[in-house]
């Protein structure tokens, strides 16, 4: 079994020059999965509202589903670096509110880090978060909590206004104390700088591949999540369509009574005489 990463081991990556893997996971299967298969991080995130729970937005997410789904994933995933994402509504009100919510997740959940979204604006919080003792990953770009604001699920950072914004952001996020940085949707180019100006790992979702390292979500990988494919995704399998034909396989032969057959059943004892228990029924 590969032994599991410490902050240390993701610095190092970056200076080495390796990739770090990520995918997000929401249950004890998936966990187990990422785990089996060697994947360097996973991701608790935040859209496990839209991914498993069926909201159409993250900003519904409250602390209990997010410390339950991490304990699940905790359970599955037991040598894992595991990130919890701080829902919306855990940081936003005061530094003293993102300490108490963050040491939530690392007490009941066993979480190793917690991430947040926001640049300058939520400096603050990640100080206050890293004096208290833990690791922060920073979130800027397209940030789905914020993503009223934003005026939907839009890419950002493509014309230089914004790109500035999202500089100023990132070495904010550094200064805070922040150990590492993912960047949403934002042009290959600008990553490829940030990962280049920052000492800290920079980490892409739909952002190219010039940085230290990759985020999908699993549901959006695997073929499972039905409602939207953002166009960063790369579909690795379509577990949907193999989930749909095996229900329908499976209501076909219970109609047809070919299931259950022989081989799934419990047969009597030898020898006990179930006909004269019947015939005392009758
Ligand atoms: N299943 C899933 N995958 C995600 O990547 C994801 C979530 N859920 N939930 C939270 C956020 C929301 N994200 C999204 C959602 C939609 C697009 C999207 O459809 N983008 C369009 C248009 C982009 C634009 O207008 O600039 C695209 O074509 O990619 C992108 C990221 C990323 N995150
Ligand atoms: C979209 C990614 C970056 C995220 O924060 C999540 O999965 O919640
Ligand atoms: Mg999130």
């Amino acid at each position: 079994m590969v032994k599991k990463k410490n902050v240390l081991d993701f610095i190092r990556m970056k200076k080495e020059g390796e990739k770090a893997t990520w995918v997000t996971a929401y249950d004890f299967p998936m966990a187990s999965f990422a785990e089996q298969a060697g994947m360097d991080m996973i991701l608790v995130g935040d859209s496990l509202g839209m991914v498993v729970l069926g909201y159409n937005g993250t900003v519904p997410v409250t602390m209990e589903d997010c410390i339950s789904h991490c304990q699940a994933v905790r359970r599955g995933a037991p040598n894992t670096w595991i990130v919890g994402d701080m829902p919306f509504g855990s940081y936003q009100i005061s530094d003293e509110g993102a300490v108490e919510n963050a040491v939530r997740f690392h007490k009941e959940a066993d979480v190793d880090c917690v991430k947040l979204e926001g640049g300058q604006r939520v400096a603050s919080r990640i100080r206050a978060i890293v004096d208290a003792g833990m690791l922060v990953i920073g979130h800027i770009g397209l940030t789905p909590q914020s993503s009223g604001q934003l005026g939907g699920f839009r890419a950002t950072g493509r014309d230089v206004v914004t790109a500035r914004n999202l500089i100023n952001d990132a070495l904010a996020v550094q200064e805070a104390g922040a150990y590492a940085i993912l960047v949403e949707a934002i042009p290959p180019e600008l990553t490829e700088f940030l990962a280049k100006k920052l000492d800290i790992p920079v980490y892409s979702i739909g952002a190219g591949e010039p940085c230290d390292g990759q985020l999908l979500i699993c549901g959006d990988m695997l073929g499972m999540f039905q409602a939207f494919t953002p166009k960063f995704v790369k579909k690795y399998a379509n577990i949907a369509e193999i989930a749909v034909e095996a229900f329908k396989e499976y209501i076909e032969d219970v109609r047809k009574g070919e299931f259950p057959n022989d081989d799934y059943v419990y047969h009597v004892k030898e020898g006990e005489d179930f006909e004269s228990l019947f015939k005392e029924f009758e």
